[in-house]
C-alpha cells in the first residue's frame, strides 16, 4: 500500500465553454478516501459523448470540464480499506464513478441505471467537488468503479472497451441476443459501431453494417469481418434487405429517421438506440405493430459487465482499432471525430504527453 497523500493539484485538459476547445487546467483532487484508488492515467479514449458534453449538446454542461471516460491507468496509491487493488495494478475507469448502492438497479448490480449515479465528469461528487475525467494526469476513484485490465490486453487497446466495448456487449446480453446464428445490423460504423461488429461476429452472428456512405465498405468487410454492407440512402439495397434482421444496434449521434431501419427488422426484431440525440425521433406506429418490433435503448453496462467484456475480448482475441495521439493533438482529434474522420477510435497517450508540464500555462480553480 502506498502512503496517503492529502489534497493534490493535477493538470487536465478542460473545455471552458461550448466551443468544446480543451486547454490545460489545474485543479485539486479530493483526499484519498478509505476505499479510493489513486490512478495515474496512462491512456484515455475519445468518445463522441465527449463532444456532446464539451459542446453542451444536451444543455447541461458545466465548465471547466475535463472530459474522458475511457481511462486506463496505473494504481499509484490505495486507501486503507481497498481490498481489490494494489499499487502497480493496471486498471480501467469508465463512465460512472458513484451510485447510491441501495436502489433496485444498484442491488441488481446494474448501477449504471441508478438515479443517483455519479458521472466521471460533468457531475458533482459526494464531497461537493466537480468530477473531472481522464484527460488528466491523475484520478481518484472509489474501488467499486475500477476494473482490472486483464493480462493479454494492452492498456491503449483496453481504453475504448471501457465504454464502447461494454456499450455493445450489455444490450446483446440484456435483450437475449447472444445466440450464434442471429442476424444483426450495426448502424454507424464509428467507435461504438466497429466494436459492435467485432463483438457480434465473435458471438457467431451474421452482421450487416448500415452506413451513411460507401467509404467504409472495404474495411468493414475485409478487416472488421462484416458479412454485408448497406448504404442507408440506397433505397433499392435497403428494400432488398427488408425483414431480415433480428436486431439493430443504432450508434448514430445525430437525428435520423428510424423507419428505413425498422423495415429491416423481422418479427420481434429489436432496434437498440445507443446514440445520444437531444431531439425527438419519430416513426408511425404500424412500423412497430406489424412485426411486433421493439424500439429500445441501452446505457453503457455495469461494472461486472465491463470486467466481463474485457475478458471476452481477451478470450476471443478481439482488439479495438485505434489511432494513438498525444494530448497536444486532442482538439484536432475531437474535430476529426466530429467530421467522421477516424478509423475508429482516438486514444490519447496521456502519460506520454507530460500533461503536468502544461501546468505553467494552466489557470487553476
Ligand atoms: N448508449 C451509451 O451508453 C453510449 C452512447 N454513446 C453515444 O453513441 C453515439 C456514437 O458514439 P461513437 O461511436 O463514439 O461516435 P463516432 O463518431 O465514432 O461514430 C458515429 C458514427 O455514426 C455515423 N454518423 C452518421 N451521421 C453522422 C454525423 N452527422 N456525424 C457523425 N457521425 C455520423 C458514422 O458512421 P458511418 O460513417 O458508418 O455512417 C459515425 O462513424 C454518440 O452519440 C455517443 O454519445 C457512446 C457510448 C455509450
Ligand atoms: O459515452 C458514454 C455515455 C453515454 C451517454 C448516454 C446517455 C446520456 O444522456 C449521456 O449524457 C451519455
Ligand atoms: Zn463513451
Ligand atoms: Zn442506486
Amino acid at each position: 500500500m502506498g502512503s496517503l497523500a492529502s489534497e493534490r493539484k493535477v493538470v487536465g485538459w478542460a473545455a471552458r465553454d461550448a466551443t468544446g476547445h480543451l486547454s490545460p487546467y489545474t485543479y485539486t483532487l479530493r483526499n484519498t478516501g478509505p476505499e479510493d484508488v489513486v490512478v495515474k492515467v496512462l491512456y484515455c479514449g475519445i468518445c463522441h459523448t465527449d463532444i456532446h458534453q464539451a459542446k453542451n449538446h444536451l444543455g447541461a454542461s458545466k465548465y471547466p470540464m475535463v472530459p474522458g471516460h475511457e481511462v486506463v491507468g496505473e494504481v499509484v496509491e490505495v486507501g486503507p480499506e481497498v481490498s481489490k487493488y494494489g499499487v502497480g495494478d493496471v486498471v480501467g475507469v469508465g463512465v460512472i464513478v458513484g451510485c447510491c448502492r441501495e436502489c433496485s438497479p444498484c442491488k441488481a448490480n446494474v448501477e449504471q441505471y441508478c438515479n443517483k449515479k455519479i458521472w466521471s465528469y460533468n457531475d458533482v461528487y459526494t464531497d461537493g467537488r466537480p468530477t473531472q475525467g481522464g484527460f488528466a494526469s491523475t484520478m481518484v476513484v472509489d474501488q467499486k468503479f475500477v476494473v482490472k485490465i486483464p493480462a493479454g490486453l494492452a492498456p491503449e487497446q483496453a481504453a475504448p472497451l471501457l465504454c464502447v466495448g461494454v456499450t455493445v456487449y450489455s444490450p446483446l446480453k440484456a435483450f437475449g441476443l447472444t445466440a450464434p446464428g442471429l442476424r444483426g445490423g450495426i448502424v454507424g460504423l464509428g467507435g461504438v459501431g466497429h466494436m459492435g461488429v467485432k463483438v457480434a461476429k465473435a458471438m457467431g452472428h451474421h452482421v450487416t453494417v448500415i452506413s451513411s456512405s460507401s467509404k467504409k465498405r472495404a474495411e468493414a468487410m475485409d478487416h472488421l469481418g462484416a458479412d454485408a454492407y448497406l448504404v442507408s440512402t440506397d433505397a433499392a439495397a435497403m428494400a432488398a434487405a427488408a425483414d431480415s434482421l433480428d436486431y439493430i444496434i443504432d450508434t448514430v449521434p445525430v437525428h435520423h429517421p428510424l423507419e428505413p431501419y425498422l423495415s429491416l427488422l423481422r418479427l420481434d426484431g429489436k432496434h437498440v438506440l445507443l446514440g445520444v440525440i437531444g431531439e425527438p425521433l419519430s416513426f408511425v406506429s404500424p412500423m412497430v405493430m406489424l412485426g411486433r418490433k421493439a424500439i429500445t435503448g441501452s446505457f453503457i453496462g455495469s461494472i461486472d459487465e465491463t470486467a466481463e467484456v474485457l475478458q471476452f475480448c481477451v478470450d476471443k482475441g478481439l482488439t479495438s482499432q485505434i489511432e494513438v495521439v498525444k494530448m497536444g493533438y486532442v482538439n484536432e482529434a475531437l474535430e476529426r471525430l466530429e467530421r467522421n474522420d477516424v478509423r475508429y477510435r482516438f486514444v490519447v497517450d496521456v502519460a506520454g504527453s507530460n500533461v503536468e508540464e502544461d501546468a505553467a500555462d494552466a489557470p487553476s480553480n
